[in-house]
């Protein structure tokens, strides 16, 4: 049988070792089928298929993560020319912010960009300080505006994410609309400013202008080296909440945050991540030898990017209000919420 075939060179971090290993990956589109080849040994190192929609092919790009059998890959280039000509067309990587009003709206703003069907591959949220917002708004430092802006952009966190998408650069500025969200309102009013933006400077999202603004913006805000702004966990009378792989990639996660803070409840932190199996292991070892779907557990949470939030509430047992809401665990239930007050070691993953 004919079979669609697109292959990779990938990174694996082979912990036990503390080598990175390198590997020609071939993905079969009809048969889900993966095969994995050491390129330095050029033996095979595994052939195995995957389950229907736990990796698509819009999942195999440049930079991307992917989990087979509870190893953290990296795609880190084309494996051959004809994938290369096929996919590497017109795919860009874009970085959107969320900034410090439209945090509220966290949901909404969330929901708005799955529906446009922006594919998001990292997020945090982080505090910028006014030397790192100096750093980021250098272009603005001689216009009038610059102190007002750089007043907000420090106000109260924000949310920082990359979209890999085709013309992801242009389609994110088109759905964010003109700068003045009165402007927006006028000629674009289905725009997220248009729709969320209160003024021209609290204009709730921000997207790179061009292609070199967001390579300059990504390793700004998730650097190949080194490391990242701090997360804004602060610990304290809260709740972990993972929103598992299978919620993240069908594009729920807006839904369940608004689910959230409609309930009361306050976002202090947010990551996307991707756990390895070790991690997925060590995170729900309580269950371990004591419900059945143990296995079941590990495997979907190291599926694909998960989402942790930290969740905060004005009263004294975050953790007990917060798994009422959550509702109780089910073969379909979207949430991890933690058992006891640790809110934060889920951090440690980062
Ligand atoms: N005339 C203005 N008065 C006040 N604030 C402004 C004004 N123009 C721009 N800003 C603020 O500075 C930010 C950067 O301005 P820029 O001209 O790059 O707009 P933009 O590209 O639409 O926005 P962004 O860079 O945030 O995506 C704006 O998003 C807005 O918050």
């Amino acid at each position: 049988m004919d079979d669609e075939r697109y292959a990779f060179v990938v990174e694996w971090y082979e912990e036990i070792a503390g080598r990175t290993r390198q590997f020609q990956f071939f993905y079969y589109v009809n048969s889900k089928c993966i095969e994995m080849f050491d390129l330095k040994t050029r033996k095979v190192f595994l052939r195995t298929s995957v389950k229907d929609n736990e990796i698509t092919l819009p999942d195999l790009f440049i930079g991307g993560s992917i989990n087979i059998l509870g190893r953290k890959l990296t795609i880190i280039d084309y494996g051959e020319e004809y994938t290369r000509r096929k996919l590497s067309e017109k795919k860009e990587k874009t970085l959107g912010m969320i900034k410090p009003d439209g945090v509220e709206k966290l949901g909404q703003i969330l929901d708005e960009i799955y529906k446009r069907g922006f594919l998001l591959t990292r997020l945090r949220m982080c505090c910028l300080d006014r030397n790192q917002a100096f750093r980021f708004y250098e272009e603005h430092r001689d216009k009038p505006f610059f102190n007002a802006l750089i007043d907000y952009i420090t106000s109260g966190p924000i949310i920082v994410f990359e979209i890999v998408n085709t013309n992801a650069v242009d389609n994110w500025r088109e759905a964010i609309g003109p700068t003045d969200p009165s402007r927006a309102r006028t000629v674009a009013p289905t725009s997220i400013r248009a729709q969320y933006g209160i003024d021209v400077t609290r204009n709730v999202v921000h997207g790179s202008d061009s292609a070199a603004s967001a390579v300059r913006e990504l390793e700004f805000f998730f650097p190949s080296s080194g490391p990242m702004l701090p997360n804004t966990s602060k610990g304290g009378n809260c709740t972990c909440c993972l929103i598992k792989p299978h919620a993240v990639k069908a594009g729920m996660t807006g839904k369940i945050i608004s689910a959230i803070t409609e309930a009361g409840f306050r976002i202090g932190a947010a990551q996307m991540m991707v756990l390895e199996k070790a991690n997925a292991e060590e995170f729900l070892e309580v269950y371990k030898g004591v419900v059945h779907e143990y296995n079941g557990m590990v495997a979907e949470l190291t599926a694909g990017a998960c989402i942790a939030l930290e969740v905060l509430s004005d009263t004294q047992n975050t953790v007990q209000v917060f798994r009422e809401l959550a509702g109780p665990a089910d073969p379909v239930s979207f949430l991890f919420v933690t058992m006891s007050l640790w809110g934060c070691d889920v951090w440690d993953y980062v």
